[in-house]
């Protein structure tokens, strides 16, 4: 009942609505739903094409920051072979939908849930009906909602908007998101913009998200600041080097995880002793590999 998708440019940032609300994201407040991303609402599209290719990649970059950044994760996927009971109305305007076979109800691979995050049953439009988000959020103290996934005008939407009622602040990611059309893309993101939610795009978002210092910790520093507390030179501190066997002791490891931390980077103590190379470092902060 889901009509065959066409393709269309994801939405850039220069042409999102502007926002009637001035929220800003806090990656203490916030947690990042990943609204179903199922292969059965996916393939409904040509993957290859515009705008999922960016959707997924996209997500990929808030999941990775979120678990990074110690943002809750929760994934939003509808069951299989609803019974009529459970299903309701839904059935009056989108037929039976999936079928209890995992090539459809899997969240696509490419943004597969990890151990740690959290993955709801999603029975209605909204997140929120007939399940605990609200409790969930509620329990973690967060009251900020970044929405990622499909559909734009009408899950992600709605779900928006509930948590609008619900006192929680909701963030349309409009370069995360796909749907119908171009138009109901960008209907959604106005709608939202103007009477429910703040509309940003990825890596504004992300930008948000990482707090003022940590930008300031560039793979060369950290190398010359290890390289320093080792007696190297930074050029003769290898990646992959084992900083404790290099000498780098358990108290001067803390004074700069400390000073890591009060930075604002994502990484602990227990982090960097498990991993304690130059690699392992700019992987666990975000940094990728050195360069
Ligand atoms: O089959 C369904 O349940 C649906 C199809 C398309 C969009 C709706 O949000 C979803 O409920
Ligand atoms: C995809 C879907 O279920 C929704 O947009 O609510």
């Amino acid at each position: 009942m889901i009509p065959r998708l066409p393709s269309y440019p994801m939405p850039q940032p220069s042409a999102f609505p502007g926002n009637r609300a001035a929220w800003t994201p806090d990656p203490q407040r916030a947690a990042l739903l990943v609204h179903d991303l199922q292969s059965y609402f996916l393939n409904f599209y040509d993957t290859t094409q515009p705008p999922i290719p960016d959707l997924i990649r996209h997500v990929q970059a808030l999941l990775d920051h979120a678990r990074r950044a110690g943002i809750p994760v929760v994934y939003t996927a509808q069951p299989g072979d609803q019974t009529p009971a459970d299903r309701a109305l839904l059935t009056d305007f989108w037929g039976p939908g999936l079928r209890a076979e995992d090539v459809q109800t899997r969240i696509h691979p490419a943004v597969a849930p990890q151990p740690g995050d959290t993955v709801l049953t999603k029975w209605r439009y909204s997140a929120f009906k007939r399940s605990p988000l609200e409790e969930q959020l509620r329990a973690w103290g967060r009251d900020q909602l970044l929405i990622c996934g499909v559909y734009a005008h009408i899950g992600c939407l709605l779900t928006a908007a509930e948590a609008f009622m619900l006192d929680i602040q909701a963030f349309l990611i409009g370069d995360a998101l796909a749907d119908f059309s171009e138009a109901d893309h960008l209907q959604a993101l106005r709608y939202g913009a103007a009477r429910c939610a703040q509309v940003t795009g990825t890596a504004a978002l992300l930008s948000a998200l990482t707090p003022a210092g940590a930008g300031q910790w560039t793979p060369e520093r950290l190398r010359a600041e290890l390289a320093r507390h080792v007696d190297l030179d930074p050029a003769e501190l290898h990646d992959d080097d084992d900083l404790l066997a290099l000498g780098l002791d358990s108290i001067r490891l803390m004074v700069l995880v400390d000073t890591w931390q009060a930075d604002g980077l994502p990484v602990t103590y227990a982090d960097v002793a498990a991993a304690p190379t130059l690699r392992g470092l700019l992987e666990r902060i975000g940094a990728g590999a050195p360069a």
